[in-house]
């Protein structure tokens, strides 16, 4: 199923005092409303994370084509933010990204990120290819930017239709902050099983039920007093890395 090699090692997630959904949202309000961060500040940072922790798990010489061509598809929220950063950043490390927007929130933000993916030469594809064994030949790994700890309910369309595309793909999915079909606390074995989870801030709980191979923490900047008061317990990043490998 895997068509790539992969230079670190990697497994399945156990970790201790996972956030609930309602604990994960009000720690990305607080965030915002007490600390005072912006929210552009911290969807750099958390791309960026995402964008690192796939060139440390799937380097350029471990794809079957070169250049490295990924597919990143991004959903109408925060989450399909973190995808445009990924995709900027990926550009910048040596991949070809091509990114699938369908449902784009009318917010600067979102229209700024997009323009800078764009000038970029980042193409975006106006139709999702209806065909898993498109995606296989034409890219060798997919981000999923679709939902995030917000999702909630049965998927709506068109993101009915993309799942159920990527469910069948056999290239690898790395998915940023929570496998998207999946309920954000229970998972969801009927939807896509990526090989990768990029957990922002701190695993949430459905991360318990991942079992791909490499499961990373990003988004390095939740500050001590916030980590406490949630208690996360964060395992401490090496150095000045913004990603960690999880066991
Ligand atoms: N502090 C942090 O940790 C940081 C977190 N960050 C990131 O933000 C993410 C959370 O972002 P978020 O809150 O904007 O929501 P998210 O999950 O992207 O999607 C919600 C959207 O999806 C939709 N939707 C929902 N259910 C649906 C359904 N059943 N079927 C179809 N659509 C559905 C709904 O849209 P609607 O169609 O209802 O308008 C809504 O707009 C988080 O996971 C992390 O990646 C970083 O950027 C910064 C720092
Ligand atoms: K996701």
């Amino acid at each position: 199923r895997h068509a790539l090699r992969s230079h670190v090692p990697g497994g399945s997630c156990r970790f201790a005092s996972p956030p609930s959904q309602e604990e994960a949202q009000a720690i990305d309000q607080e965030l915002f409303t007490e600390y005072k961060f912006s929210v552009d500040q911290l969807m750099e940072l958390a791309g960026l994370s995402c964008a690192t922790a796939i060139a440390k798990a799937y380097p350029p010489s471990s794809f079957p084509n070169s250049p490295p061509t990924v597919l990143i598809v991004c959903g109408p929220g925060n989450n399909g933010g973190d995808g445009l950063v990924c995709a900027r950043h990926l550009k910048m490390f040596g991949y070809e990204p091509t990114v699938h927007y369908p449902k784009r929130p009318g917010k600067a933000l979102f229209e700024g990120l997009t323009t800078q993916c764009q000038k970029m030469d980042i193409p975006f594809l106006s139709e999702f290819p209806s065909e898993a064994t498109l995606i296989d030949e034409l890219y060798g790994l997919v981000v999923d930017a679709i939902f995030g700890f917000s999702f909630k309910g049965a998927v709506r369309e068109p993101f009915g239709s993309i799942l159920r595309t990527l469910e069948q793909v056999t290239v690898p999915i790395a998915s940023i902050d929570i496998p998207s079909g999946w309920d954000v606390e229970k998972g969801n074995p009927d939807s896509i099983q990526p090989d990768m989870l990029i957990s922002l801030t701190a695993p949430k709980k459905a991360a318990q039920h991942f079992a791909g191979r490499y499961h990373f923490l990003g988004g390095r900047f939740v500050p001590m007093a916030l980590q406490q008061k949630y208690s996360l317990h964060l395992p401490p990043y090496p150095e000045t890395d913004c990603v960690l490998q999880l066991p």
